[in-house]
């Protein structure tokens, strides 16, 4: 029999970018209605890179959230070879910063400030570790001879393994998976190690980028993979372990930037993320294995409370317009013009 309501402890997203200005107003009711919490992504320009600047974009973040709705903004630092110590203990001392992003430079949107050589912060990821504050992992090696869609196996074997191995006490996230590599990697480390799976990835291969022409809305980074690959993340997101939980890798840019000769990666998913997870569960016939992966492992992980609300969805198709939003901050979300099974009640 397939179930038509589902009510579930009130989930969080591990990893969501939700921009600046008229773009955070636009997309954080979307997260807000649906999540408790989020791991906020730093890769402002310029970056967050210490708590200072991490307060003063929480508090704009709070500023948006919409009447009648709670959210609480889990920060984050975008780390650079010039991130010392002191900035790690003070963000850490700060109760609102709760990990540190590493983006390998030019991985990734707004990653031009980010790490060229890992040797040159490890200052900074030894007080991590002795702050016991997480490292998140945009896991894609940039070497222009290495193909687009190995760079995140390399990255694993070449950069994430030593690390791993260096920094034993370090909790690490590899951020939206996309590889059987990646998933077997992290289900064969220790229990420091952990990862999050985007709905995207869960739901789409390769072919999606270019059916019937080249689709910039699904170019997202790390991009999507062949289906064995979709295969072995819905077999790790439905699988039961803690150590895989949800982020969404929401990430907005504009119908413009993402319609262009060069268009920017990142898809727009946070209009209907829990929905879109449920369909996945849903084809797994695995929706009971949905709460613990949207919000028990994560907070687990991050050594938080699990919300104590709950959330609940109705099996009852959903339309999704062509474009959310007008003018400068008019995005085009995942799935636009077609239809979502699940909606979320009200
Ligand atoms: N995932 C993406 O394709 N884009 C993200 C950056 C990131 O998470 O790598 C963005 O900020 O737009
Ligand atoms: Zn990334
Ligand atoms: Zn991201």
């Amino acid at each position: 029999m397939t179930a038509t309501r589902l009510t579930i402890t009130r989930p969080d997203d591990w990893h969501l970018h939700l921009r600046d200005g008229d773009m955070l107003a636009r997309v954080l009711p979307d997260t807000a209605r649906r999540f408790a919490r989020a791991i906020v992504m730093p890769n402002l320009v310029p970056p967050v890179v210490n708590a200072a600047l991490a307060g003063a974009y929480r508090d704009r973040i709070l500023a948006a959230v919409p009447a009648g709705l709670a959210f609480e903004p889990l920060m984050t630092l975008y780390l650079t070879e010039r991130t010392t110590p002191a900035d790690i203990a003070e963000a850490k001392a700060s109760g609102f910063v709760h990990a540190v992003k590493w983006y390998p430079a030019g991985a990734t949107t707004n990653s031009d400030s980010g790490v060229k050589h890992i040797d040159n912060c490890h200052a900074a990821l030894s007080a991590m570790e002795q702050h016991d504050l997480p490292l998140l992992v945009h896991g894609e090696v940039t070497d222009a001879h290495v193909d687009v869609f190995d760079r995140e196996a390399v990255f694993i074997e070449t950069l994430l393994k030593p690390l791993v191995q260096r920094y034993p006490k370090l909790r690490i996230v590899l951020e939206h998976i996309t590889t059987r590599q990646a998933a077997e990697f992290v289900a064969a480390a220790p229990a420091n190690v952990a990862a999050t799976i985007t709905p995207h990835h869960l739901l789409m291969n390769r072919n999606a980028i270019f059916q019937g022409g080249i689709r910039p809305h699904h170019y997202c980074l790390p991009v999507l993979k062949r289906e064995e690959h979709r295969l072995a993340l819905v077999a790790a997101a439905t699988g039961g372990s803690p150590k895989f939980f949800l982020g969404t890798d929401s990430a907005p840019h504009t119908r413009g930037a993402k319609e262009s000769a060069c268009g920017c990666a990142g898809m727009y998913s946070a209009h209907g993320a829990i929905e879109l997870y449920a369909e996945v569960f849903e084809q797994q016939d695995a929706l009971d294995k949905l709460e613990a992966f949207a919000s028990f492992h994560g907070p687990d992980f991050y050594r938080l409370p699990r919300n104590t609300d709950t959330i609940t969805l109705v099996r009852e198709p959903w339309d999704i317009p062509a474009e959310l939003g007008e003018g400068s901050s008019a995005l085009v979300p995942l799935r636009a013009g077609t239809s979502l099974a699940w909606r979320l009640e009200a």
